[in-house]
């Protein structure tokens, strides 16, 4: 498990007090606290000897006992630790508000107030009640007198006066009613009711390794439609039924002209309240974040307004059903990116960032990671710090095997990097937006951007560009908005629009403070969309022992399991981990029902990951599990290696002291492959003259039920052994016969292949043949008993071939891209898996379901030895954009593996 979090250092300390340090800390699930708190003291620079035995942690008013699990709230992604004191900073207000002041539009925009006491003054100076970062508005600017339930607004004498809805507030208070706009210089404030009409949250559950799995959002709601025809007009008192029968019947037109001046501005309010719904403001999102709310990302890639931004609002004209000339007030002005392509932002250093920290922040507060990413790039080192909240956004994982620790590109070599990947081969969600803050900082990377901005949006790559002189922005943008200046700010909106360009003036831009925007990072990064097929917990690693109750593994135990099976066919069931929805995760191979029709035997599997991804000890797994599950004489098992073992990578070797293990071939060795693939095709030949149309499931129930086929001579002498111990050669027979002499007919045979991938290889001397006996294997062995386990490192090469098309059971562990974990599972989610988590996967089943699970572990040592140990690493931000340094398992310990302890006891309970 890694979790980042930051560590503020003791503000009543000496020099450095309060400052902050983000941390990576990397621990196995189940680790509590105290066994972080001095790493975590020492990463703020507190050490000595106390550091460790005299930590205290706080998030926010709160102390963190030390037994608090890493993983669960509070220590999760995101959070803020402040050491030995609490934070003041996060002293949340409790007392039950009478109304909220919602700053909804302006430079200082987001913020969400809520008004105690009697009075409340606004303005510009840090002494108002609700301080607002705006040029335009006065020191005191207005005031808020809440009295009886009402509140009222005067304006105290400011230089630009105040707007209320429509009107200019001069020396009289007014009535400020719920949902009143009030505008002072580029500032909108807008009043509600605390919690009135609030969504219910959306459950968003701990997984324990610091995330909050959040539940899918509520099925779409239809976009508001801006209303178009005036609201019906209640029958005039006194006329009755007969006289609001005639007003219909005589059309609107009959209205006398006060009710339609009535009905104008009604449709005019509810378009202008349609509008402002559909794209929310800044307040609105932070508040969808915090719930988290139904209109948290929301906007999946069929989303109508999918990357569609609000930049700001302005004064806009009404829509049908308004009268001629009306202007909807402070309506969103917005520009979207797939129509545009791209998008300039240009302007004064602070508004420009304020206004484009609004566009990242509404991209990832409405959209989900599963549909967009977010990559940032600012090739000037000294820009960097502007950004630092974008590390907490989950859009910026490179989730997709980009070689960093995030989508960001800080400096030259970083900036040049991301865009060299994204104008290369654009590998993310199905949409991304790249923000280029500044100069691209090299010539290929101009080159990249250029490219980009011409053919990324085909590719769905979309870019936001910002530069502070317009000149300076980049050729050929789709949409650009321009800032004028830092007083009495307004933005001249150019976008596309139906039959050609639009240009709109005097907007008013929404721009954002960094303190909020890295407020709203914080709540959205620890936060993860629950996949359809991996919803609820998993666990972080599990033993395979433990899974089958064989905590002390011991021959009679595993004896007591075989003599408990029924005679036949047997079965090939393995046990591989946990999946959420059925507990324990499971597989047949020789489930029947899984073949085609005719067919008897049971299917193959195809396994596919990166590296490092558990294939090989999902493959030992298995093997275990099925040794567990059948007795040798009715199971066997030949282990094919595609690549050399080392010591390192031991492969499957451990497996062949598994009773059950004929044989282990070294496909590197052309002459074992070339052996082994003769023995494939005499088994495969062998089997199918022995068992005829019987199939080995139908030839094995006939000798149960004593109607036995008649066997086929070979060489004289005739037996059912003879098929099986084509598989046996590298073993003593004895090992594989029966102590009781009784001749059980031909065992099942699984086949066992690690990196399927070297064998296609035309370096593989050995392989190829090899590779030609496994499709055979493929094509003929189910129904004879002998299937198929192929792991493969490069689902693109192996793909189509015939091991991969008989192969109905299929498992994606993590994988690079997305097209690969596309070929295992028919689904791309397992490129979104975490490298922290090998062994995690998704098994496909013929039918089409598909299960997230968490394979087990059988190589791992016994666990009171095992262990891994928590490490806490400052991070830096100029460092984000590099390539991790990957951490070794370091396993402590040196007694035997589960997988030696299973052997031991499998070899005892096959020989007793
Ligand atoms: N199910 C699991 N639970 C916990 N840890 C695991 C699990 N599977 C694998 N690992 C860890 O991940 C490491 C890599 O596993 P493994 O060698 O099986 O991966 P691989 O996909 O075969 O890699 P490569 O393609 O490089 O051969 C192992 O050393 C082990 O520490």
């Amino acid at each position: 498990m890694q979790i980042r979090l930051t560590v503020l250092r003791p503000r009543s300390g000496p020099a450095g007090a309060g400052a902050a340090t983000d941390v990576l800390v990397t621990a196995p699930a189940g680790t509590a606290l105290g066994a972080v708190a001095g790493a975590l003291a020492g990463a703020v620079g507190v050490r000595g000897p106390r550091a460790a035995t005299h930590v205290h942690l706080y998030a926010g008013e709160r102390r963190i006992d030390e037994q608090s699990l890493l993983g669960h709230p509070p220590l999760i992604d995101g959070a803020v630790l402040s050491l030995n004191e609490p934070d003041p900073d996060a002293a949340g207000d409790t007392r039950p508000a009478a109304a909220e002041l919602r700053v909804v539009g302006g430079p200082d925009a987001g913020g969400v107030h809520h008004l105690h006491g009697e009075e409340i003054q606004v303005g510009r100076s840090s002494d108002a009640d609700v301080p607002l970062d705006d040029p335009d508005v006065s020191r005191l600017h207005l005031s808020l007198r809440l009295a009886d339930g009402r509140i009222t607004v005067r304006d105290l004498g400011s230089t630009n006066g105040t707007r209320l809805d429509d009107r200019f507030l001069r020396d009289e208070s007014a009535e400020l009613p719920e949902d009143g706009l009030l505008r002072l210089g580029e500032t909108t404030l807008r009043l509600s009711r605390p919690g009135h009409a609030a969504p219910a949250p959306r459950p968003a559950v701990p997984d324990g390794e610091g995330h909050l799995s959040l539940a899918p959002p509520p099925p779409a709601r239809p976009v508001p439609a801006a209303p178009t025809t005036p609201p019906e007009i209640p029958a005039p008192s006194g006329g009755g039924l007969a006289r609001a029968l005639l007003s219909r019947r005589r059309g609107r037109s009959a209205e006398p002209p006060a009710d339609a001046g009535r009905q104008h501005a009604a449709v005019r309010a509810r378009q202008a309240a349609a509008q402002r719904e559909r794209w929310p403001d800044p307040a609105a999102l932070l508040l969808a974040a915090l719930g988290p709310g139904p209109r948290l990302w929301e906007r999946g890639p069929s989303h109508p307004d999918a990357l569609a931004v609000r930049l700001g609002t302005a004064d806009l004209p009404g829509g049908p059903g308004t009268a001629p000339g009306t202007l909807l007030p402070a309506v969103p002005v917005t520009v979207d990116l797939q129509t545009a392509g791209s998008l300039g932002l240009a302007g004064p250093r602070p508004r420009l960032a304020g206004l484009a920290r609004a566009v990242l922040a509404q991209l990832a507060a409405l959209h989900p990671p599963s549909g967009l990413g977010l990559v940032v790039v600012a090739a000037d080192p000294a820009l960097a710090p502007e950004w630092s909240f974008v590390q907490w956004l989950p859009h910026l994982r490179p989730a997709h095997g980009q070689p960093c620790r995030l989508l960001v590109g800080f400096g030259p070599d970083q900036a040049a990097a991301r865009l060299a990947e994204l104008a290369a081969a654009p590998a993310g969600p199905p949409a991304t937006v790249v923000l280029v803050d500044g100069d691209a900082g090299s010539p290929a990377a101009r080159e990249a951007l250029a490219l980009l901005l011409r053919q990324g949006p085909a590719a769905g790559v979309f870019t936001v560009t910002l530069s502070e002189l317009p000149d300076r922005l980049p050729a050929g943008l789709g949409a650009t908005a321009l800032i004028t200046g830092e007083v009495g700010t307004q933005l001249t909106v150019d976008r596309p629009a139906a039959g050609g360009r639009e240009r709109i003036d005097e907007v008013s831009l929404d721009a954002v403070p960094a303190a909020w925007a890295e407020r709203l990072a914080r709540v959205l990064a620890p936060l993860r969309e629950s996949a359809p097929a991996a919803r609820g917990p998993l666990p972080a690693a599990l033993r395979l022992l433990d899974l089958l109750r064989l905590e002390a593994v011991t021959p009679a135990k595993l004896s007591a399991r075989w003599s408990a099976l029924p005679a036949g066919a047997g079965s090939a069931t393995a046990l591989l981990g946990t999946s959420r929805e059925d507990e324990t995760c499971t597989l047949d191979l020789a489930d029947p029902d899984l073949l085609e029709p005719g067919e008897q035997g049971g299917p193959h599997l195809l396994v596919g990951g990166g590296p490092g991804s558990g294939k090989t000890e999902l493959l030992r797994t298995l093997i275990a599990s099925l040794a567990v599950s059948e007795r040798p004489e009715r199971l066997a098992v030949m282990t094919v290696e595609g690549r050399a073992a080392s010591e390192a990578a031991p492969g499957l070797a451990g497996c062949s002291e598994l009773p059950h293990v004929m044989n282990h071939v070294a496909a590197t060795d052309p002459r074992q492959a070339m052996l082994a693939s003769e023995e494939l095709l005499e088994v495969l030949a062998a089997r199918e003259e022995l068992f005829g149309r019987a199939g080995f499931t139908g030839w094995h129930t006939g000798r149960v039920l004593g109607k036995a086929p008649a066997l086929v001579a070979t060489g004289g002498q005739a037996g059912p052994g003879d098929a099986a111990r084509v598989v046996e050669p590298r073993r003593s027979p004895e090992a594989a016969r029966p102590d009781d002499g009784a001749d059980r007919g031909p065992a099942r045979l699984v086949v066992v292949v690690d990196d399927f991938d070297a064998l296609l290889a035309p370096t593989s001397p050995g392989g190829r043949p090899l590779a030609r006996a496994l499709a055979e294997v493929a094509r003929r062995g189910g129904r004879l008993g002998v299937h198929l386990v192929v792991a493969t490192g490069a689902p693109e090469l192996t793909a189509g071939t015939e091991v991969d098309e008989a192969a109905p059971l299929r498992i994606a562990l993590r994988t690079d891209h997305p097209g690969e974990s596309d070929l295992l599972i028919h689904l791309p989610d397992a490129a979104a898996l975490s490298e922290d988590t090998p062994g995690r996967g998704y098994l496909r089943r013929p039918d089409g379901r598909v299960t997230a699970f968490q394979a087990a572990r059988v190589s791992g040592r016994i666990p009171r030895t095992a262990t891994l140990r928590p490490t806490v690493v400052a991070t830096d931000l100029a460092e984000l954009g590099t390539p991790p340094t990957r951490r070794p398992v370091r396993e402590l310990g040196n007694g035997p593996t589960d997988l030696a302890l299973l052997a031991s006891a499998l070899q005892r309970a096959a020989a007793g």
